[in-house]
């Protein structure tokens, strides 16, 4: 057996239940390498569980035990040139070696660069600080913070930076870990009593790049570590890239004075891309592939999925996945044909009416008094964002929207969608109230 794995499962054989462990974590198997640890699961059942219950556990584990973050490759299959029965891992775990620094391995996803990152409005700002910061660790923006909504490419930016960074000189150590493989890791310090270890191998990196921070909330010993590790390394113009879902101050239970740092250095919104740029990604995520896809499929899927990029991605792989299976061209009517019901549930949710009903909910107003002839502003607002919403994400005419808004001239449509654009590019906190009902009404 792999003799990380056999310590890995030593180690979780303190925190998870004999049953869990024999279940799904026994019958792997596993081979390690330069690269990583490699896991092979009996089947897909098995290695989507364990993928999405015990990874981040595995990893922390991991990263207790080498002193860096150390990748996972999970699959399905089996161990075959060194075959293993994974038996039940022998008693005593020891003190765990710390890895000297010269063996720093990074965890970065080569895939993830600026060359393969499409740019468009709703990203640029953001691509542009991740490379200012990437060409300039340390000095440009500390920290760097990219929030957004799921699938909007931050994480891919975010080791775009890395690899960047790495590639300017490739004895840069930069780190990358999601939130709560901090957070396991540090539960599995102070089980191990071994704080002093964990305090240094972040603080003895040039870049620390921490995934989804939201997932502190809440966790008030990990914000306190995180604090005083966030000290010592933008003390030391250690470079910082974070990302989180929302503005951090919308985050609750997140300690005032973590919030206040991170907004010492630059924070950047990422948006849902419009229609162009989703397309624009799409023919770019086939090409990478190698999957033959024309300009009018990408269109059509640019028009009906506009949730977030990771969907668009899903279906591009369905496609090509049944494009091959069944040996067929990909033309428009065979991915409609394909996706009908992915398609079908991301039109769902986009009627007038579910945007009418969304947007009273969201602005804290009764939907009569939104379709109301009131003028009051806490009112005519919320009906100009539901109005511009409507024309954005439904095929309605400007006339059918009016009707739809207590039977209101389209001019007057014309108008809320001038205003709201407006709005939307020019004031912070409009931007956010629209971004949040694009993520609500499409997610
Ligand atoms: N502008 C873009 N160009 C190319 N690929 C993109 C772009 N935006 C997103 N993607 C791709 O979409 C997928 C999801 O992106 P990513 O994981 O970076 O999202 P995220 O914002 O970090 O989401 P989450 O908050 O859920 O982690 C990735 O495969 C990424 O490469």
């Amino acid at each position: 057996m792999s003799d990380l794995w056999r310590r890995c499962l030593e180690r979780l054989e303190g925190d998870l239940s004999a049953e869990d462990l024999h279940t799904w974590l026994m019958p792997l198997q596993a081979r390690d390498d330069a690269d990583g640890l490699q896991l092979f699961a009996p089947n897909s059942y098995t290695l989507d569980t364990v993928r999405e219950r015990y990874l981040p556990r595995i990893e922390a584990v991991l990263l207790l035990l080498i002193g860096k973050a150390w990748p996972v490759r999970l699959e399905v299959g089996s161990n075959s040139t060194r075959p293993v029965a994974v038996a039940k891992p022998a008693a005593a775990p020891k003190a765990a070696p710390i890895a000297p620094a010269a063996a720093f391995h990074h965890n970065l996803d080569p895939h993830y660069t600026f060359e393969t990152f499409v740019e468009g409005k709703s990203n640029q700002l953001g691509k542009a600080a991740a490379m200012q910061v990437a060409t300039n660790p340390g000095r440009a923006y500390n920290p760097l913070l990219l929030y957004g909504g799921t699938g909007l490419g931050k994480t891919h930016l975010m080791h775009a930076a890395g690899n960047l960074m790495r590639e300017r000189n490739p004895d840069f150590k930069v780190m990358y870990l999601r939130s709560e493989q901090f957070v396991g890791s540090m539960i599995e310090a102070l089980r191990a009593k071994s704080m002093d270890q964990f305090k240094q191998r972040f603080r003895s990196v040039d870049a620390l790049l921490i995934d989804d921070i939201q997932f502190f909330a809440g966790k008030d010993t990990t914000q306190e570590e995180f604090f005083h590790t966030f000290n010592a390394l933008f003390e030391s113009k250690q470079q910082i890239i974070l990302t989180c879902d929302r503005y951090p101050k919308e985050v609750d239970k997140l300690e005032p004075r973590l919030k206040s740092r991170l907004g010492w250095g630059l924070s950047v919104a990422i948006e849902p891309p419009d229609f162009e740029t989703r397309a624009a990604i799409l023919l770019a995520k086939a090409h990478e592939k190698g999957v033959a896809v024309d300009e009018n499929v990408a269109m059509l899927l640019a028009k009906r999925i506009r949730s977030n990029v990771r969907d668009l991605e899903g279906a591009l792989n369905t496609l090509a996945a049944r494009a091959n299976f069944y040996g067929k061209p990909i033309t428009t009517d065979f991915a409609e044909e394909t996706l009908r019901d992915l398609l079908a549930t991301h039109a769902q949710a986009i009627t007038i009416p579910n945007i009418q009903k969304i947007t009273a909910e969201y602005f804290n107003v009764r939907l009569q008094d939104l379709l109301s002839k009131r003028r009051v502003r806490s009112l005519a607002r919320p009906r100009q964002i539901a109005m511009t919403l409507s024309k954005e994400l439904t095929e309605h005419s400007l006339p059918e929207i009016g009707e739809a808004f207590g039977g209101r001239d389209h001019t007057t449509v014309m108008h809320a969608c001038k205003t709201i654009r407006k709005f939307v590019e020019t004031d912070a906190r409009m931007r956010q109230d629209w971004e949040q009902l694009i993520r609500t009404l499409t997610g």
